[in-house]
């Protein structure tokens, strides 16, 4: 069983936590979906306009030192000329669409049952607040077809292709940026071993997580996805052409990460922030919603393979840099951030260190 799977069944969920609300037929803002103010951890709805999440071209001979600059400061950018066919971006983009314009109760066929990971439901979050989000997903881990099939017993083919292609190519553009990244901090492969692109004995783990945002009759109350970090090394996002998804800037606040057509949205997730020793953020985003336009967002989270120890590399650890986080697995950090959210990276730093280096 996989690290994913794993903290899943661990930590199961109830039924109230899993299934959406029908919102076809939800003509108000109920109040099981309405957030006051109080309940927004970073304070309020509003955001900045005049600053942007870098857009970097990958075939720009500068690119290393731009992701650099921007893992440092926002711990987000976009990705354009990323060589996934535009092709395959508008398959996904119809998928997810056809799929959740199932009407609710095909919808249930598949829902994901409460020690599972995969399958139609609410984002797992859902558990830690007392308001519902304005959201619904489906969550992939290898082959589709099980829960497809559930969905259209004669017609999941196209379906299952689309996505099965959209895996492959999203796993290596994330080791490709993922090796640019350890590139840009001076690391070799030398220096982080559990990393093995193409070749490694044991398979890297990811996520496919389809999201809807469906249109809101009072958006300004609701809240798409709450903010959170993401539990990855690094996770990818396609969004369609409607703004919604936004990034915080300590001192900034919210900063909406506009469209961009073909465009890749890139965060650096706990994982990875913990294996550079905090040099790159870790970028805290949510998703607001809409009155008009249904949202739509494919997010795939890689993590590292099985068992595998990810610690802060000792080669960015010195007098000015002291160790800040205790090694960990991608299932031990699951199973934290599945009881603390947000607090769980709190809970891995290096209870030892007093500002020395005491590993070196
Ligand atoms: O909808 C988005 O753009 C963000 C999705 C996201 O943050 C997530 O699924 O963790
Ligand atoms: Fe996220």
């Amino acid at each position: 069983m996989n690290s994913v799977s794993e903290s899943f069944k661990n930590n199961p969920l109830h039924f109230k936590h899993i299934i959406p609300l029908d919102f076809n037929t939800t003509l108000t803002l109920p109040d099981s979906h309405t957030w006051p103010l109080s309940l927004d951890p970073i304070g309020s709805l509003t955001h900045v306009q005049h600053e942007a999440l870098p857009v970097i071209d990958l075939t720009n001979p500068e690119a290393i030192t731009l992701i650099r600059q921007a893992c440092e400061k926002w711990g987000a950018f976009q990705v354009t000329n990323h060589d996934i066919p535009v092709k395959l971006l508008n398959e996904i983009e119809f998928q997810t669409k056809r799929l959740f314009a199932l009407p609710l109760n095909q919808k249930l066929l598949a829902v994901r049952s409460p020690e599972d990971c995969t399958g139609y439901g609410l984002p797992r979050m859902s558990t830690f607040f007392s308001k519902f989000i304005w959201s619904e997903g489906f969550t992939v881990m290898g082959s589709p077809v099980d829960h497809a099939c559930q969905l259209w017993p004669h017609d999941h083919v196209n379906f299952c292709n689309v996505l099965v292609e959209y895996q492959k190519e999203l796993e290596t553009l994330t080791e490709k940026i993922l090796g640019l990244m350890f590139k840009s901090l001076g690391l070799t492969q030398e220096d982080v071993k559990w990393f093995k692109p193409n070749n490694g004995s044991k398979p890297p783990q990811a996520v496919l997580q389809l999201n809807s945002y469906p249109v809101c009759p009072d958006p300004s109350r609701a809240m798409g996805l709450a903010p959170h970090t993401d539990s990855s090394l690094l996770t990818l996002i396609y969004q369609n052409n409607t703004s919604g998804l936004q990034v915080y800037r300590d001192s900034l606040g919210w900063v909406p990460v506009k469209p961009v057509t073909a465009a890749v949205v890139v965060m650096v997730g706990d994982l990875m922030h913990i294996a550079c020793n905090g040099r790159f953020k870790c970028a805290l985003h949510r998703a607001l919603v809409n009155k008009t336009h249904i949202r739509i967002s494919i997010a795939h989270f890689y993590g590292p393979p099985r068992d595998v120890e990810i610690s802060p590399c000792l080669k960015l650890v010195d007098p000015d840099h002291p160790i800040l986080y205790r090694p960990v697995t991608w299932k031990e950090y699951l199973d934290a951030k599945a009881i603390h959210f947000n607090n769980a990276l709190e809970l891995i730093r290096d209870k030892n260190n007093s500002g020395c280096t005491h590993l070196l």
